[in-house]
C-alpha cells in the first residue's frame, strides 16, 4: 500500500520563482492496485512520483509504504520497495555497461552484498529467458554495451530490469512516450504481464487518455498540484476518452486554453 497524507512540495521556497508543485495530495493506493495518473503539463505528476520515490523531499505531509512512514527516508532507502521506468530510455540504465551487467545490477538489488554478485551461467540463462520475451532478438546481445541499443530496446531492458528487482511498487513515468507505436504497444504488453506476475502496486503517468483508461483499475487526474478526479469501478468503466478530455476542459480556469496538445494528439 502507498499512502500520501496531505503531501505538499514547494520548489524555490521564498524566492520569486517559488512553485507550489503539490498542494495537499491525499491518496491511498491499496496493495496490488494499478493507478493511471493524468494531468496537463506542470500538473505535478512527475513531482508526485519523484516524492514517493524519495528523489524530492516533501515540504509537508507524510508518505507511508504499508504502515511504514518513509517520509524522511532518502531515495536509497526506498530502492528495495520501488522499481522505476522513466520516459528517457537513457535514465535508469548504465550506457557504459553491457546488457547483462545492467541486468545483474538490477537483480543484485534484492541480494545482500550486491557488489560481489557474479555473473554466472545460471544468471545468464535467466537474463536470456527474460529478454526473449521481448521478441527483439536481445537475448543474443547480452554482452552488447547498453549505450549501443536503440531507445526502444533500451527501454525494454529497463522494464525487464524492474521485474528482476524485489520491489513491490512500480512507478512508470511516461515510459512509452518516447517509443514508436509498435514498440510502445509491446512495452505496455510486457508491463501488464510483469505487473500481474508480481502483483505490483503501480502508478503510471501517461499523456495518452487511451492508455489511462485501458490499463489499471483506477485513474487519478492532477491539476495544479491537487487530485481533482479519482475514478474507479463502474464509473471508470463507463468513461470514454472524450469524457476524460471533458474533465480536462472542466479543470481549466475560465478562458484558459488547454495548453497540452499532446493530450489531444495521443487520445
Ligand atoms: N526542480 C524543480 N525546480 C523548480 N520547479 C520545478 C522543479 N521540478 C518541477 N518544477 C515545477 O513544478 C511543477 C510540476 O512539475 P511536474 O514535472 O511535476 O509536472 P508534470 O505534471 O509531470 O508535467 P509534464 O506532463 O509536463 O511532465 C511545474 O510547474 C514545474 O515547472
Amino acid at each position: 500500500m502507498i499512502r500520501c497524507k496531505d503531501l505538499h512540495v514547494t520548489f524555490n521556497h521564498g524566492l520569486a520563482t517559488e512553485k507550489l508543485a503539490l498542494r495537499g495530495v491525499d491518496l491511498t493506493i491499496p496493495t496490488g492496485q494499478f493507478v493511471t495518473v493524468i494531468g496537463s503539463n506542470g500538473a505535478g505528476k512527475s513531482t508526485l512520483l519523484n516524492t514517493i520515490a524519495g528523489d524530492i523531499e516533501a515540504t509537508h505531509g507524510q508518505i507511508f509504504f504499508n504502515d511504514r512512514d518513509v517520509t524522511s527516508l532518502p531515495a536509497t532507502g526506498r530502492t528495495k520497495d520501488i522499481a522505476r521506468v522513466f520516459q528517457d530510455p537513457l535514465a535508469g540504465t548504465c550506457g557504459n555497461l553491457t546488457v547483462e551487467e545492467n541486468m545483474c545490477l538490477a537483480y543484485g538489488r534484492g541480494i545482500r552484498g550486491t557488489l560481489s554478485l557474479a555473473l554466472n551461467s545460471k544468471l545468464r540463462k535467466l537474463f536470456k529467458e527474460q529478454l526473449s520475451r521481448l521478441n527483439l532478438g536481445l537475448e543474443d546481445r547480452l554482452t552488447s554495451q547498453m549505450g549501443l541499443l536503440s531507445g526502444g530496446q533500451r527501454q525494454s531492458v529497463s522494464l525487464l530490469m524492474s521485474a528482476l528487482q524485489p520491489s513491490s511498487i512500480l512507478l512508470l513515468d511516461e515510459h512509452t512516450a518516447a517509443l514508436d507505436p509498435k514498440t510502445a504497444a509491446l512495452i505496455m504488453d510486457i508491463t501488464s504481464q510483469i505487473i500481474e506476475e508480481k502483483s505490483l502496486t503501480v502508478m503510471m503517468v501517461t499523456h495518452s487518455m487511451r492508455q489511462a483508461l485501458d490499463h489499471g483499475s483506477r485513474t487519478i487526474m492532477l491539476h495544479e498540484g491537487k487530485i481533482i478526479f479519482d475514478l474507479e469501478g463502474k464509473e471508470r468503466s463507463s468513461y470514454e476518452v472524450k469524457d476524460l478530455l471533458n474533465l480536462f476542459a472542466l479543470a481549466r480556469k475560465d478562458g484558459e486554453e488547454l495548453d497540452d496538445d499532446k493530450l489531444l494528439l495521443d487520445s
